[in-house]
This record gives structure tokens, sequence and C-alpha cells, in this order.
């Protein structure tokens, strides 16, 4: 019998339960997730209440299923620990944040395992977008497409100058931006800017991106993460009650709107990416990928 999500969740939670507590780290500070093999990063300092997760998956940190997989035990772990009250979200590869969902998933792939790809990114954009925890992103790198969707499930960003582009540029590819990556971006940006920004498939520099909304501070490299600490500091200050129940105000209904069209958006997201015009596409983007190394 197929388990559903709730229960994987809860076989891959006993799996990766044990708390890792290397000697060398300081007493306030436990480690989830340490092993440098792991897809993932965590830890959460005990005296602060604040989690780093550290996307692991060099060298792009591109999403398969299992990254999504773990990202989405670590987060409902943080999130069962009443003390950790808030999480930022980074990159263990300076120069690249996430470059999106992996294209290998969607290209030539076996059905089962599209569904069940799409139904994690749906379970993690649900909890990351309506996360109890104050969240930050330091986007210390590129942040295409599913990278930027990430960044865009935090309360705050906070970009690393230089050449770096961050934007939903899903049509450059070929693809459509589902509804749920539209909500999110037109909750931060507004209408119009999404409708020109998601068209032309729009990757924003780091200073075009701050002039619009789309992240929320522009530092240099080296400062991105004192500054996701200052400012979560500031997020924190305000009870957690009332922060939380102002953030389900105002994100709960865009979470429900996806949890009420689940089942459909996975059909459709299926029945789109297989067509033969979409994977032809697929691999023209992907020989370009490969291309300009050359
Ligand atoms: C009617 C409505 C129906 C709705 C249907 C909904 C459909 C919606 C479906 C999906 C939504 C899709 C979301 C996505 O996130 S798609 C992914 C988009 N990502 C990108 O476009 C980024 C592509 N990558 C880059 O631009 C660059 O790699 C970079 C800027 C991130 C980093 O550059 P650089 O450091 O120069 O690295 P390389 O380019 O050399 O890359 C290294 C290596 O990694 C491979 N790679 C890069 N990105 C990806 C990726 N996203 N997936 C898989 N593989 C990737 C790259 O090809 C290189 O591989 P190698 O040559 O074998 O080393």
């Amino acid at each position: 019998m197929a388990l559903s999500f709730s229960a994987k969740l809860m076989r891959g939670v006993s799996r990766c339960a044990a708390l890792v507590t290397p000697k060398t780290a300081p007493t306030s500070c436990r480690y989830f997730s340490s092993a440098e093999n792991s897809r993932v990063l965590v830890n959460l300092n005990d005296k602060t209440g604040v989690a780093t997760m550290q996307l692991n998956r060099p060298p792009v940190n591109s999403l398969n299923l299992e990254v999504l997989t773990d990202m989405t035990i670590a987060l409902d772990k943080l999130q069962t620990e009443k003390d950790c009250r808030g999480m930022i979200l980074t990159s263990s590869s300076p120069g690249i944040f996430c470059a999106g969902l992996d294209i290998m998933e969607m290209y030539n792939p076996q059905e089962d395992r599209l569904r069940e790809f799409w139904r994690t990114l749906q379970e993690l954009w649900k909890m990351m977008y309506g996360s109890r925890l104050a969240t930050i992103a330091a986007i210390n790198g590129h942040s295409p497409a599913g990278g930027c969707l990430l960044s865009l499930t935090c309360d705050y960003r906070i970009m690393a100058q230089g050449k770096f582009t961050i934007g939903l540029n899903e049509t450059l590819l070929g693809i459509v931006a589902p509804f749920w990556f539209q909500d999110t971006m037109v909750n931060t940006v507004g209408h119009r800017e999404t409708e020109r920004a998601l068209q032309l498939g729009l990757l924003y520099s780091g200073e075009n991106a701050l002039k619009v909304g789309l992240i929320d501070e522009l530092v240099s490299p080296e400062k991105v993460m004192e500054t996701a600490e200052g400012q979560m500091q500031m997020w924190l200050k305000i009870p957690d009650f009332a922060r939380q129940l102002t953030k389900e105000q105002l994100r709960g209904p865009t979470v429900q709107k996806l949890a009420q069209h689940q089942e459909a958006d996975i059909d459709h997201f299926v029945n789109f990416i297989t067509k033969k015009a979409i994977q032809k596409s697929l691999e023209m983007y992907l020989n370009m990928l490969k291309q300009k190394k050359k």
C-alpha cells in the first residue's frame, strides 16, 4: 500500500532522528545533520533558538526528490522543537544559492517518481510558506526558478552583491511557473511586476531585485550571514504568537489554495511535463547549459 506523505515523513524523521553532536561543537549548538555528505546541513543554536539550514548538494544545489525530502524532514523536525523560533536558509556553496529544480527529475521521467517529486515540492512549499518559524533567506549566490521560489517562501531575503541573479525564469526553459509559484511572487512584488517578470522569464540582478522588492537587502557576500543573524534578532523581538497569527492571516489563503487543488496540480504537472514538445524544450535547455562550458 502506498504510504501517505505524512507517513513517509514520519518514517524519514525516525530514520534521522538522532541528533549528532560533534565533540568540537559549541555546547549551545545542536547539529541535526552535520555529516559532510548530507544534502542538507542543519544546526540549531539552543541559546538563540535560531536554526541554520544549508543546502549542500554541489555543484549547484539543484533540488531533486532526495533534497526536497531531506529539507521537508529537517523543517518538520525544527518546527517540533519548541525552543526553535527562527531559521536561516542558505547554501554551503558560496556563489550558488540554488539552481532550482533538478531538471533531470523532469527530463525523460518515470511517472511515479515524477508525481512523488512534485508532491514533495508542494509539501515543502506549504510548510515553508506557512512556517511558524521566522524565516530568512541568506541568498549567497545565483537563485533562479525553484531557488527563487524557496527564497520567496521566507519572511525576509538578503542577497549577496555580485554577478548573481534571481527570478522565476521558467519560460526560458519553455515551461510555465504553476499558479502557486505565481501567487508567491505576486504576494511579494505585486501583480504587474509578476506579469512582466514571469512572461519574460526575467532573471534580476541584485540591484534590480532590490528595486522591485524581490529581495529586501543587498550586501557584500561576506556580510550576508551576519546581516541575516542581525535581522533575525529583530524578528524574534516580536512575540511569536502575534507574529505567527499575522503571518497565518496573510499567507494562509495562498497555502489553502494549493492544498485544495493539490491533486489536480500534480496531474497538470505530469501531463504538461511529459508532452513531447516540453521534453524537447528541456533537452535543448540542458544542451545549452552544457554548451555554455565549451
Ligand atoms: C498549464 C500549466 C501547467 C503547469 C505545469 C508546471 C510546470 C512547471 C515545471 C517546473 C518548474 C521548474 C522550476 C525550476 O526550477 S527548473 C530549473 C531552472 N533552473 C535554471 O534555469 C538554472 C540553470 N542553471 C544555471 O543557470 C547555472 O547552472 C547556474 C547559474 C545556476 C550556475 O552556473 P555555473 O556555476 O556556471 O554552473 P554550470 O552551469 O556549469 O552547472 C554545473 C552543472 O550543473 C548542471 N545544472 C545546473 N543547473 C541545473 C539544474 N537546475 N538541474 C540540473 N542540472 C543543473 C549543469 O548542467 C552542469 O552540469 P555538467 O555539465 O554535467 O557539469
